[in-house]
C-alpha cells in the first residue's frame, strides 16, 4: 500500500477535542485518519494470514453527516446536560459546535435537551439515541423511570413541535421499548426494501457509508443467475439485504427478533426469505451453506466466531465479509485463509470521523476461474 499523506499534528477544528469522548483524532488531518485506518485493516489481512494484497478502495464521509447518534444526558443543577459522552465524567454539552451530526439531529440538541429538562421520569443521568430515518427523526429515550403521563403529554408536544415521527422509551440499552409516541407512520428504504425499523435500531451511521458498503458488496459478488442464493448473515433491518434482492435470491438471517420481524415484514414481492437466528449459540452448518452461492456476512464488533469453521468446510467459494473490528476480522478471516481463499477486494470506509472505528468490504474468492483472472488483471504490463 502506498503511504504519502501528512501526518503532522494540526489544530483540532472542535473546541471540545480532549474532552469530549466522540473524537478522539482531532489533532490530525482526516486524510492522515483514513490512512491509518487502511494500515489497520491492512495490517489485520496480513494477520489473517493474506499476503499479495491488492490496492484498496477507499471512502470517507464529509463532517456533518451522522444520521445516527447516540447522545449522554444528565440531571444538573438547573436543568440537564445533552451532549456526546466525555472521556471521562459528564456528558459533553456540544451542542452548537459538533462537527457530527446532519444538520435536522444537530437542530433537536437544544430543544431535546429543554424538554428533558421538564421529565420527571429523568431522575439522574440518561440516554438518547436518534436516528434519522426515510420518516423523519426516531427518538429513543432511556430513562431510569417509566415517564409518568405529564411526561408522555410534554413529549407529545414536542414531537408536534418539531416534526417527530416516532418517541420511545426504555430503561437501559436491550431492554424492551415502549412506544411514547407515534405521529406517523415510520419507515426506511433499502433500495427496494422498505421496512419499519424498530426504536434505536441497528443502522449505518451515515447514508453515504451505507451506499458506499452496499456498493463494495455488491461489485464483489460473483456473477449470479437470479436463482442464486446469497445467504447473508447478519442483516439487521435490511440494509444490504434490500441492495442483495436486485442481483439474487436472498435468504437473510439476523438475531435480533424486532429487527428481523421488520425485515420480514417488507419482504412481500421481493426475492428475500428471513430467519431469526442467533448465530453464535446455532450456527449454519455446511449442509445449510451448501446451498448458496455466495455467502455475505456482516457480524458485529465480537465478529462471526463459531460460524466461520462450517463456512470454511461448505462448499461454498465465495465470500464476502463486513467488518465493523480490524481484530475480529483477524481471526474470522484467518479461518477462511486456512480453507483456500483469497481477497480479491478490500474496501475501507471511514464514516465514524476522528474517530478509530472503521468499516471494511472484504470480497474472498476460493474459485479457481475468478483466482485466475484475478492474477491476470494484476499482471503487469508487458512493455512493448
Ligand atoms: C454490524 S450489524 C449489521 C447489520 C446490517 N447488515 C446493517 O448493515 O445494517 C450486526 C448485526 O448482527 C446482529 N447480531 C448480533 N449478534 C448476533 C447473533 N449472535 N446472531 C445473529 N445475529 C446477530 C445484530 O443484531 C446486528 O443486526
Amino acid at each position: 500500500m502506498t503511504t504519502a499523506t501528512t501526518t503532522h499534528a494540526i489544530a483540532a477544528p472542535c473546541p471540545h477535542f480532549g474532552r469530549c469522548g466522540g473524537c478522539a483524532l482531532q489533532d490530525r488531518p482526516l486524510a492522515a485518519n483514513l490512512e491509518q485506518k487502511c494500515g489497520r485493516v491492512e495490517g489485520a489481512l496480513r494477520q489473517a494470514g493474506f499476503e499479495n494484497l491488492p490496492q484498496p478502495g477507499t471512502f470517507q464521509v464529509q463532517p456533518h453527516s451522522r444520521r445516527r447518534m447516540d447522545l449522554a444526558v444528565e440531571r444538573v443543577q438547573g436543568g440537564v446536560l445533552l451532549g456526546l459522552h466525555a472521556r471521562r465524567g459528564n456528558p459533553i454539552d456540544v451542542a452548537d459546535d459538533c462537527l457530527l451530526p446532519r444538520p435536522e439531529i444537530a437542530a433537536l440538541f437544544n430543544p431535546l435537551e429543554e424538554v428533558l429538562a421538564t421529565l420527571g421520569a429523568l431522575t439522574k443521568q440518561g440516554g438518547v439515541a436518534i436516528n434519522l430515518l426515510d420518516s423523519g427523526p426516531d427518538i429513543t429515550l432511556e430513562l431510569a423511570t417509566e415517564p409518568s403521563a405529564p411526561d408522555r403529554a410534554k413529549l407529545a408536544d414536542f414531537a408536534v413541535q418539531h416534526d417527530i415521527a416516532r418517541i420511545s422509551w426504555r430503561p437501559a440499552p436491550h431492554k424492551a421499548v415502549e412506544t411514547l409516541v407515534l405521529r406517523r407512520p415510520v419507515f426506511h428504504s433499502f433500495g427496494p426494501l422498505k421496512v419499519s425499523p424498530p426504536a434505536a435500531a441497528f443502522m449505518q451511521a451515515t447514508v453515504e457509508a451505507e451506499k458506499a458498503l452496499a456498493d463494495a458488496v455488491l461489485v464483489g459478488l460473483p456473477k449470479l443467475n437470479r436463482k442464486d442464493r446469497i445467504f447473508e448473515l447478519y442483516a439487521g433491518c435490511g440494509t444490504l439485504t434490500g441492495p442483495l434482492s436486485e442481483v439474487g435470491q436472498v435468504v437473510a438471517m439476523e438475531g435480533h427478533g424486532p429487527a428481523e420481524a421488520a425485515l420480514r415484514s417488507a419482504t412481500k414481492g421481493l426475492r428475500i426469505t428471513t430467519q431469526q437466528r442467533d448465530l453464535v449459540r446455532q450456527p449454519l452448518q455446511k449442509n445449510d451453506l451448501d446451498k448458496a452461492r455466495v455467502v455475505v456476512l456482516d457480524p458485529p464488533r465480537a465478529g462471526a466466531g463459531p460460524q466461520m469453521q462450517p463456512l470454511a468446510a461448505s462448499s461454498v467459494q465465495d465470500v464476502v465479509y463486513v467488518s465493523c473490528s480490524p481484530e475480529s476480522m483477524a481471526k474470522d478471516l484467518a479461518v477462511l485463509r486456512r480453507a483456500g481463499f483469497a481477497v480479491l477486494q478490500w474496501t475501507v470506509v471511514d464514516q465514524f470521523l476522528w474517530s478509530p472505528e472503521v468499516e471494511t468490504v472484504v470480497v474472498l474468492t476460493r474459485d479457481p476461474k475468478r483466482l485466475k483472472k484475478a492474477a491476470k488483471q494484476s499482471e503487469p504490463i508487458a512493455p512493448t
